[in-house]
């Protein structure tokens, strides 16, 4: 902690601007839980780009201009760089050793070494195209969205859980089950879950009496439970030699050689980093159907698009280059609807001063991405659908070359500095292939109401309040875009699973048959041993 602040900023010390404050609960009695990030929008256009508001004791300055953002969160990263305590977890900063949220983690050593390694596993994973999981997964959506069009929900969530489960473990059978799981963690650790991460000194009530902890330990063990469960299992399955490529397989080959703590850290980490692939993917992938649904006119470009320059085929990552309409229109559903409306807290380390106002240690800075989205200056018609912002050179957010731009890549969304995003490759791989596929296989549009026969209303603006949000359950359709295309999804899906089932087989039987091979040589070499024929048991 070797930043000082400025002694000319010192001496021009003075008061931030923000709400009127009471003793203590500070702004939390008119802060609405839906929509806090309305809220903080509302204010900030009233008390300017940096302002301060209180919540029970915890100090929070509200930042809706990027620089300002970036002036704190980058530049002075060196103390502003730490996390806020979520009250409603048991130890969420790891500061007496608990090891268990990297995101939630404060600056310590358990942080730093778990960043490193989510991203090496996450790196590797994008420079092999995850291993072609996410093109198997987009194929199975679409077959799932032909067969069952009106579950769409639960295949967009079970795709993005099975893509992360694979990748892990190598085993995507309980991914619903694990969808559950990242769901109970996100609604534990948002403001507007349990009402303890609000009323934050409930939390401290005797455990006879206190249901939010009693409730929060059951969902812990659970979660706990099953990140171990995997880990042994692979561990067994390693082995036995009999453990496909998987996050899991790599860390316990190299176990050893790692800095981790053992295997309480590690089946922790390594469950977080499939955690984390759910809900943050799902996302702008619900807000790209309704974009899709209400903007038919980028929907046929997007169609066009990947008509042309796919030849015929699913869009794959080597397809990336050509298709600046899709990207568009993926950064733009970002923008439109940022999963993180409010932002993600970071907490200051030292004293400072900001522009002469002072910020003490302690002080949580939420860069409210909500604000940066609406800034009119830098996307002008801010409440609209306007993927040309990044196509036409007129455009204050136009950037060339083409090939590369628009990139989500780099988007406030993601967060600053020594805490930024580690999922941003993975989150633009996913989307891209998905939504890509999506148009390539469908004609999304509303739905039909059978009795009336109109069209069936979707309000977009309508939405959970958790940290990372996603649109209040809607319907629409899914209109495969001809009856050929509904046959080779059909068969595409068909025949790349017959394809993963073989391939397992073969696997398993090579496993096996080197596993017989190691025993045979190894009683061979034994010689013989009166009344004792070797025993292989497969
Ligand atoms: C649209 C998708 C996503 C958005 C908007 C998003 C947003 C964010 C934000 C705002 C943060 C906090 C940054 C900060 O404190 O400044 C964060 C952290 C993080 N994200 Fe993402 N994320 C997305 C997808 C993903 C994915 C797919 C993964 C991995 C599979 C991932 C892994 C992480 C990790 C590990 C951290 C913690 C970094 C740290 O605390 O050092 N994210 N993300």
């Amino acid at each position: 902690l070797l930043y000082r602040p400025k002694k000319s900023d010192i001496e021009l010390s003075n008061e931030w601007p923000g709400p009127y404050l009471l003793p203590y609960i500070g702004r939390i009695h008119d802060l609405p839980i839906n929509y806090m990030w309305l809220k903080f929008k509302e204010w900030s256009d009233m008390y300017g780009p940096a302002y301060k508001t209180k919540m029970l004791g915890a100090t929070f300055i509200i930042v809706s201009d990027e620089k300002i953002a970036e002036e704190l969160l980058v530049r002075r990263g060196k103390i502003y760089s730490d996390r806020p305590e979520i009250r409603s977890l048991f130890d969420p900063k790891s500061t007496h050793g608990s090891m268990e949220y990297l995101p939630l983690m404060g600056k310590n050593k358990y942080w730093s070494r778990q960043r490193r390694f989510t991203h090496s596993y996450l790196t590797e994973a994008t420079n092999n195209q995850y291993y072609g999981v996410m093109y198997f997964e987009v194929k199975r959506f679409l077959y799932n969205l032909v067969k069952e069009p009106d579950n769409f929900a639960f295949w967009l969530e079970d795709m993005a859980s099975k893509i992360m489960c694979t990748l892990t473990w190598d085993d995507h059978s309980f991914s619903a089950e694990y969808t559950q799981s990242a769901w109970g963690l996100l609604t534990q650790m948002s403001p507007a879950g349990p009402i303890t991460n609000l009323i934050t000194p409930l939390w401290d009530l005797p455990m006879c009496i206190n249901l939010w902890k009693r409730a929060e330990r059951k969902r812990h063990d659970i979660q706990q439970a099953m990140w171990m469960k995997r880990l042994l299992d692979t561990r067994e399955k390693v082995a036995k030699g009999e453990a496909r490529a998987s996050f899991t397989k790599t860390y316990l080959k190299t176990e050893k050689s790692t800095n981790l703590s053992g295997d309480h850290e590690a089946s922790s980490v390594i469950g977080m980093m499939a955690l984390v692939g759910i809900f943050t993917v799902a996302g702008p992938l619900y807000y790209f159907l309704l974009a899709m649904v209400f903007h038919p006119e980028w929907h046929e470009k997007v169609q066009k698009e990947v008509d042309e320059q796919c030849g015929g085929k699913l869009p794959t990552l080597d397809d990336y280059a050509k298709l600046p309409i899709l990207r568009a229109c993926i950064l733009e559903t970002l923008r439109w609807r940022p999963n993180v409306p409010t932002g993600v807290a970071h907490e200051v380390e030292a004293d400072d001063f900001y522009e002469g106002r002072f910020i003490a240690k302690g002080t949580r800075i939420l860069p409210l991405d909500w604000a940066f989205m609406r800034n009119p200056e830098k996307y002008p018609d801010p409440d609209n659908y306007r993927p040309e912002r990044y196509l036409e050179p007129s455009w204050p957010t136009y950037r060339e070359p083409l090939t590369v731009y628009p990139t989500i890549k780099g988007l406030s969304s993601f967060g600053y500095g020594q805490r930024q995003c580690l999922g941003q490759s993975l989150t633009q791989d996913e989307l891209l292939v998905a939504c890509g596929a999506l148009c390539w296989a469908f004609t999304m549009k509303k739905k039909t109401h059978p009795v009336t026969g109109k069209p069936i209303d979707i309000d977009t603006k309508k939405s959970n309040s958790l940290l990372i949000v996603k649109p209040d359950p809607f319907q629409m359709a899914f209109e495969p875009r001809s009856a050929e295309k509904r046959a080779r999804i059909i068969e595409q899906w068909e025949a790349a699973e017959k394809k993963d089932l073989e391939a397992r087989a073969a696997f398993l039987a090579k496993a096996r048959m080197r596993k017989f091979d190691t025993v045979t040589l190894a009683a061979e070499a034994e010689g013989p041993r009166a009344g004792n024929e070797t025993k292989i048991s497969l």
